[in-house]
């Protein structure tokens, strides 16, 4: 049987590359991309992946991929959560450790959802999750919010450790891992 193709579908560069080196040779499937920004939606971490895959696989009409990221801030209730694209773009990374000022409790949690949708629409979800605290940005690697965010038990931020260190113990390193055995699993 020949091996399914899935186009992993993102308007992020930097994100591909993490997925495509994260993910590694023997992954179960084919893997096509394709640069489309697809719109940001608003509500909840799961529904607004599962509604961004569904967009992708309206415009593609085949099995897609989709990711999408959160930084959610404890002492914010959770925010800017999936809203963090435009809090990094409006405020730059040294915004971000300042929206927590007023408040003691820094820490947050990086959160990857990928969403995998075959033809017929159906959509499931894997979810990675890394704990850690904002602070002022450090480090020049990595891309985004790399530079203010500082792992949990680690003294480097995600732009000051190496991208293979990063690789081994962010947000998406988890969720990728969950669908690559998803698939492995599949082929068993
Ligand atoms: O590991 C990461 N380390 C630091 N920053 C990151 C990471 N992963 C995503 N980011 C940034 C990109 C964007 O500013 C926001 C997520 O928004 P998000 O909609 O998921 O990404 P995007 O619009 O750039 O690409 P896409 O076309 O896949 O939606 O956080
Ligand atoms: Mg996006």
């Amino acid at each position: 049987m020949a091996e399914e193709v899935v186009t992993f579908v993102t308007g992020n560069q930097k994100k591909l590359q993490e997925v495509i080196s994260i993910l590694g040779p023997q992954i179960g499937f084919s893997m096509k991309t394709k640069d489309i920004d697809l719109p940001e939606y608003q509500g909840e971490i799961d529904d607004i992946c599962k509604r961004k895959c569904e967009e992708a696989l309206r415009q593609l009409n085949t099995a897609v991929i989709v990711e999408d990221t959160s930084l959610c801030f404890n002492a914010l209730g959770g925010l800017p959560g999936p809203y963090i694209k435009w809090f990094l773009q409006k405020l730059g990374p040294d915004g971000l450790p300042r929206l927590l000022a007023d408040f003691p409790d820094k820490s947050g949690i990086a959160v990857c959802t990928l969403a995998y949708s075959d033809r017929t629409g159906n959509v499931q979800l894997f979810r990675g999750e890394t704990e850690g605290t904002i602070v002022s940005p450090r480090g020049s690697s990595g891309f985004g919010w790399d530079s203010c965010f500082l792992p949990k038990g680690y003294s480097q931020t995600y732009s000051e450790m190496p991208s293979e260190v990063k690789n081994t113990i962010s947000h998406r390193f988890k969720a990728v891992l969950k669908m690559r055995e998803h698939f492995i699993n599949l082929k068993r």
